[in-house]
């Protein structure tokens, strides 16, 4: 006898979801493999990712873009996890959030903090393009990215598998360009030369989101990114337009991230 058309949904359903599950399982036993643990974790009042990573057999730990609030959560998280945070490294210095890399650094031994040098905030280590971030066997490298602000810059992987892009690129967006040095044309030829280059598999992971998508690749980003598909010219009238309200904490944020949080500590 045939399935009723409520079984049918239901048994569909079930399908996709097991698919999605043993889909991440699969992608994260792969990353497990490679000796790279990964989480992304989310903090609700900016929208804000912060990215752990650590090498699996030496412990150590880099925690990309922490969040003031997300703190302790993220160091309970790295406690449990039996990891060595070594550095708290920052896209970007913010305007919606206070960076959790002051507050780490008063709590973690030894950590460092980093920003790139074009930022203008203060922080341990000061990041230009090609830099590396090394964790164990693993390591990060710098790629420039202005245009949000100067001193934006994404985090890539060894193998180019994954891009930690800040708010140069988000998911079918992209940083704001109306404040601390935004420039359109910048962030465009950042996005083109820097990002658009990776491998089309590689993994998009951006500082924000604000519609609940977690990761995209840069293929489907070159696809279906609704500004950064655009001419130049179109994207610059795009920026032009966007009308945001300024975020609600720039005012306490920039400052203190400038700072990285409470460096001198
Ligand atoms: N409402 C939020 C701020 C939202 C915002 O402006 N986001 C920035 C990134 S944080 S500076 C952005 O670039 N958005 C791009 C976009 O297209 O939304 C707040 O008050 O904090």
């Amino acid at each position: 006898m045939g399935l009723g058309l409520a079984a049918r949904g239901f048994k569909a359903a079930l399908t996709a979801a097991s698919w999605r599950y043993t889909g991440l399982r699969a992608y994260c036993a792969r990353m497990e493999t490679r000796g790279l643990l990964f989480r992304q974790l989310f903090e609700s009042e900016s929208s804000t990712y912060s990215y752990l990573l650590a090498d699996v057999e030496s412990r150590e730990a880099v925690l990309i873009d922490p969040v003031l609030e997300t703190v302790e959560r993220d160091l309970k998280l790295i406690d449990e996890l039996g990891l060595k945070l070594k550095v708290a490294a920052n896209t970007h210095c913010h305007a919606d959030h206070i960076t959790g890399s002051g507050l780490l650094k008063q709590r973690v031994f030894g950590l460092k903090s980093a920003i790139s040098v074009h930022s203008g905030a203060a922080a341990d280590i000061m990041l230009t393009e090609g830099d590396k971030i090394t964790f164990g066997r693993h390591s990060l490298t710098v790629r420039e990215t202005p245009g949000h602000t100067d001193g934006c810059i994404t985090y890539v992987t060894g193998d180019q598998s994954m891009a930690f892009t800040g708010d140069a690129l988000l998911i079918r967006g992209c940083g704001r360009t109306d404040f601390q040095q935004g420039c359109s044309k910048k962030l465009y030829e950042s996005v083109h030369q820097k990002i658009f280059t990776l491998p089309g598999d590689c993994l998009v992971y951006p500082a924000h989101d604000y519609k609940g998508q977690t990761l995209s690749t840069v293929d489907e980003e070159k696809k279906f990114n609704p500004r950064l598909t655009k001419s130049l010219e179109e994207f610059v009238k795009i920026m032009d337009n966007l009308n945001l309200p300024k975020p609600a904490k720039i005012d306490i944020a920039v400052p203190a991230n400038l700072v990285c949080g409470l460096h001198e500590v």
